[in-house]
């Protein structure tokens, strides 16, 4: 039978109702329909093809992606789009391009860190496009460290203006997206130096080039930092280097919505937490997040179609040979894919209102959330980027051969992926800031202060520290409960033992630094608790259309004891299961795996069908 005769056939035997199964995907019916209008407009518009983009040179892949900006841009306006259907036309755009930290980063910085009237002056410019700018702040010698940073703004009284200085070749900034060829402006971060006084890292504006020839203006240097990872993918992006020879600057462009500096050159902090300066990279990890799940989704559409339509061996009296969907490896390969795809998709959800709740409460100047919202993003950033990352590797080898054809389009969907990893914050990096809030949390149980949010578990971990699973059969793993007791038991049972090893060291720095593997899996374990748990939430809530329900509570069971197999090691090395109860829930997932595929084809089918439509204007 023909793939498309398969699928017509398989779409006929649905278990549950596909249409509904689109709305959960995409949030809410306004959402998918906002999706699907868009994916419809940009798949048939041929100036946004993407199928040559692999054979251009990097100067004509760049010239495209200019072309398809301005398309956009063109289309966006005549349209009149909502900023919604906006953004998700850049999305489907689908290419790295210098316009994605001009509306990702820029803008954002300025809504977050600016005054209201550096707000009023500079978004209505940046919302035309009348000025494009990027986010500075990487330099060649510190990206992590952003305390590091050693570009200085120097404060002159005399002139009311800041010198911008690049002192040595480490403090060039390096790496921002849309520096390199198209930036008009810049927002960099620099060390505030009044009266001869470092205050630290604050933000700029400063404009780079002339908005009459786009000509740098004197005392920038700038250019291109070359080709990058992969042909086509990122290349599209002219990422940059950028030098400044004391280059003046007025005092309202110091970003002024956290601290400000006083026309005496006085420097005044603002009594809210100078982390603030960090808010834009919070902001966009939490997209990333979301995002993570729509890479992951492609990926795994392309596998599945693949490993439904490819045979191999298995063949008796010259019959078909058999789909290597049939296969148990490919299934226990494939499958705890698929399921990560809505994990992630659901906390992404949760964690959007997250972030719009702490954004709420800033403005009521109550910065009590601000410790778990950069914990929550930093960490789960991290997790579903990895592991991302690795699911499209996996992808690729699920399909072969095929899968290294860039025709396949998982080539490039990795090397476009992959920078997730380090962007916005190196993936361990941002752990170990996760470990920082869990010590934290953990060094304050005695103190009375009780934990909430997502590690109010915490605040069971003596019951959490000696309770056992009650697991006896395969089928008990399929209690939300069991499972989420068991989750919760490793995260605590790996926070409170490395709080313990902590105290054998004479500082907690040089702990810290002795233990920071530990405390690293530490925090995987307990932000892969909250991914589950968000998971159960979800399936919580009233979910309409029939059967549709029940195919994510197997979804739910795929992914949790796939993670429960995966890191079976921290959850009987920590006492919270016994080597035992590890087998049973290995039997349940491989019942599990049938079920996704047996008795239910069209689930996986189905799944894989309707996150294509979804994504139809992105498939290559
Ligand atoms: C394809 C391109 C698309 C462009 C994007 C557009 C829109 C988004 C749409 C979709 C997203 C999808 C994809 C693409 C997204 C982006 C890709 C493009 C470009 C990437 C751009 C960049 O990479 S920008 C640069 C990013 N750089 C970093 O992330 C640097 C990482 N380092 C840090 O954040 C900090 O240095 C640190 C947190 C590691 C350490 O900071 P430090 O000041 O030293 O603080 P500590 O001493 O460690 O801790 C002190 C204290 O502060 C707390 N804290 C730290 N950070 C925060 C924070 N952010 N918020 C709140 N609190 C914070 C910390 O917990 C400590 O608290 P305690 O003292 O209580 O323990
Ligand atoms: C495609 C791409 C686009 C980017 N776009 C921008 C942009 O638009 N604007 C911008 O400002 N920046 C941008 N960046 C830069 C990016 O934000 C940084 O590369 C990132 O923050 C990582 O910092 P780094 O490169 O200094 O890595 P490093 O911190 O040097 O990491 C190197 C290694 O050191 C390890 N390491 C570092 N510190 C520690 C520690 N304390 N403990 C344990 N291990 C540690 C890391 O885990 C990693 O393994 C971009 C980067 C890429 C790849």
């Amino acid at each position: 039978m023909e793939a498309l005769d398969y699928h017509a056939e398989e779409r006929r035997k649905a278990e549950f109702d596909v249409e509904e199964m689109k709305i959960v995907w995409a949030g809410s019916r306004q959402a998918y329909e906002i999706s699907d209008r868009v994916a419809r407009l940009v798949a048939s518009d041929p100036v946004f093809r993407k199928d040559n983009r692999t054979m251009l040179s990097r100067k004509d892949l760049f010239k495209d992606t200019l072309r398809k900006a301005a398309h956009a841009w063109k289309r966006i306006i005549e349209l009149r789009l909502s900023e919604e259907e906006a953004s998700k036309l850049r999305f489907f755009v689908d290419q790295p391009v210098f316009t994605d930290l001009h509306w990702g980063m820029f803008i954002p910085a300025i809504k977050g860190q600016g005054n209201e009237e550096q707000q009023q002056k500079w978004l209505p410019m940046a919302y035309k496009m009348q000025i494009i700018g990027c986010y500075a702040q990487t330099e060649l010698g510190h990206g992590s460290n952003v305390q590091g940073l050693e570009t200085t703004a120097t404060f002159d009284p005399e002139t009311d203006e800041f010198v911008i200085h690049s002192p040595t070749l480490t403090s060039s900034k390096w790496w921002p997206g849309g520096l390199g060829k198209v930036s008009t402006h810049a927002l960099i971060y620099a060390r505030l130096i009044t009266d001869g006084q470092d205050h630290g890292v604050h933000g700029f504006i400063v404009q780079l080039r002339s908005l009459d020839d786009h000509l740098p203006l004197p005392g920038i240097t700038v250019g291109d930092i070359g080709m990058k990872f992969g042909s086509g993918a990122y290349n599209s992006m002219d990422n940059g280097v950028l030098r400044f020879d004391h280059v003046r600057i007025l005092r309202d462009q110091m970003l002024m919505g956290v601290s400000q500096v006083t026309r005496e050159g006085k420097f005044m902090q603002s009594d809210v937490p100078r982390q603030l300066v960090y808010g834009t990279m919070v902001y966009v990890r939490q997209k990333i997040v979301a995002d993570a799940s729509c890479a992951l989704s492609r990926a795994v559409c392309i596998a599945t179609r693949y490993s439904v339509v490819r045979r191999q061996f298995g063949s008796h009296n010259g019959g078909p040979e058999t789909q290597v969907i049939d296969y148990k490896t490919q299934q226990s390969r494939l499958f705890p894919l698929l399921a990560s795809a809505y994990a992630f998709r659901f906390v992404g959800e949760w964690l959007k209102w997250l972030y719009t709740d702490v954004t709420q409460r800033l403005q009521a100047s109550d910065f009590s959330t601000l410790p778990e919202v950069h914990a929550c993003t930093a960490g789960l950033k991290s997790v579903t980027t990895s592991a991302t990352a690795d699911a499209i590797e996996e992808c690729r080898k699920l399909c072969g051969g095929h899968g290294y054809l860039s025709s396949s389009g998982l080539p490039e969907l990795f090397a476009v992926y992959v920078p997730a990893c380090t962007y916005e914050g190196d993936n361990v990096v941002l752990l170990l800031q996760v470990a920082r809030f869990l010590m934290k949390t953990v060094s304050q149980l005695g103190s009375g202060k009780k934990p909430v949010g997502t590690i109010a578990y915490m605040g069971r971990s003596e019951h959490l520290l000696q309770c056992r699973c009650e697991v006896e059969r395969a089928e008990d793993w399929l209690k939300p409960n069991v499972i989420l007791e068991a989750f919760e038991a490793r995260a605590a049972r790996m926070s409170v033992t490395c709080a313990k090893n902590l105290n054998n060291f004479a500082n907690q720095e040089e702990g810290f630094a002795q233990l920071a593997t530990d405390l690293a899996e530490a925090a995987v374990a307990h932000v892969q608790l909250i991914i589950v748990s968000k998971f159960i939430e979800k399936l919580q809530q009233d979910i309409p259309g029939k059967g549709v329900k029940r195919q994510l509570e197997i979804l739910f069971n795929v992914y949790a004891l796939s993670l429960l197999h995966k890191h079976l090691g921290d959850f009987v090395a920590s006492g919270c299961i016994t080597p035992k109860q590890g087998a049973l829930a290995n039997e349940q997932l491989r019942l599990l795996y049938s079920q996704v595929h047996f008795d239910n084809p069209s689930l996986l089918l189905y799944m894989v069908l309707l996150l294509e439509r979804l994504l139809q204007s992105t498939s290559f």
